[in-house]
């Protein structure tokens, strides 16, 4: 496992995040840190995502920035520019893959089938998102997964919450798993930190529970 990976492994749950305001990045991640999630996936659903992964690696370095929802090379190369230590998508597409892998930027692109996990493998890959989740088959797909395709390790998000997300991480082929109920939309919009603060401790108590429990 790479160190990347050690570190999703570690953190458990990444927080899902879209952000219309850059100006809010480090106080939200300030508070992901407070409650215990040291990783973030920010993702380029808005014009703001590149700046907010610039000022939260700027300013907030111990937190373990990802960029998400990355769907091409133009964006993956700003995200890396703007400080992005890995790149997610929903997807796989071949020209972002390739493209990190010819820069060492670690890379998830997502997956939900046999076949597109072995389009995955014949590019390298061994660590992949699992997307959308609890649509395409969850828990149950992930245990079928692991039958014919042990060396691969998921990261599941799409419909992950906190009555679910036990499940995920208990599975033997998953590092950890992501969700945007973590930092809701409307906790950002009213800068209420706290409620970020609590439910990123409650995040990282779950993930401590399991880990505590396989160990
Ligand atoms: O945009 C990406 O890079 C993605 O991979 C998709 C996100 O991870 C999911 O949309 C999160 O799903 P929810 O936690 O159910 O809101």
């Amino acid at each position: 496992m790479t160190q990347v990976e050690n570190i999703l492994k570690k953190t458990g749950i990444i927080p899902v995040i879209k952000l219309d305001d850059a100006q809010l990045a480090v106080p939200l991640a300030k508070a992901l840190l407070a409650g215990g999630i040291g990783a973030a996936e920010i993702t380029f659903r808005t014009p703001a995502a590149a700046s907010s992964i610039q000022a939260i690696t700027e300013q907030v370095p111990d937190m373990f920035v990802c960029a998400g929802t990355v769907l091409n090379t133009e964006q993956a190369k700003l995200a890396v520019s703007s400080g992005a230590a890995a790149v997610i998508s929903p997807g796989t597409n071949p020209a972002v893959v390739n493209w990190c892998l010819e820069q060492g930027v670690p890379v998830y692109p997502g997956c939900a089938t046999p076949t597109e996990i072995e389009a995955a493998l014949r590019m390298g890959l061994t660590t992949l998102k699992l997307f959308p989740a609890e649509v395409v088959g969850g828990v149950k797909l992930l245990k079928a997964l692991y039958g014919p395709y042990r060396e691969i390790k998921f990261m599941p998000t799409g419909g992950i919450s906190p009555s679910n997300a036990a499940d995920y991480l208990r599975q033997p082929n998953v590092i950890a798993c992501g969700g945007s109920w973590l930092c809701s939309e409307q906790d950002i919009l009213r800068e209420d930190w706290a409620a970020v603060e609590t439910s990123a401790r409650e995040a990282a108590e779950l993930v401590r529970s399991v880990q505590n429990a396989a160990s």
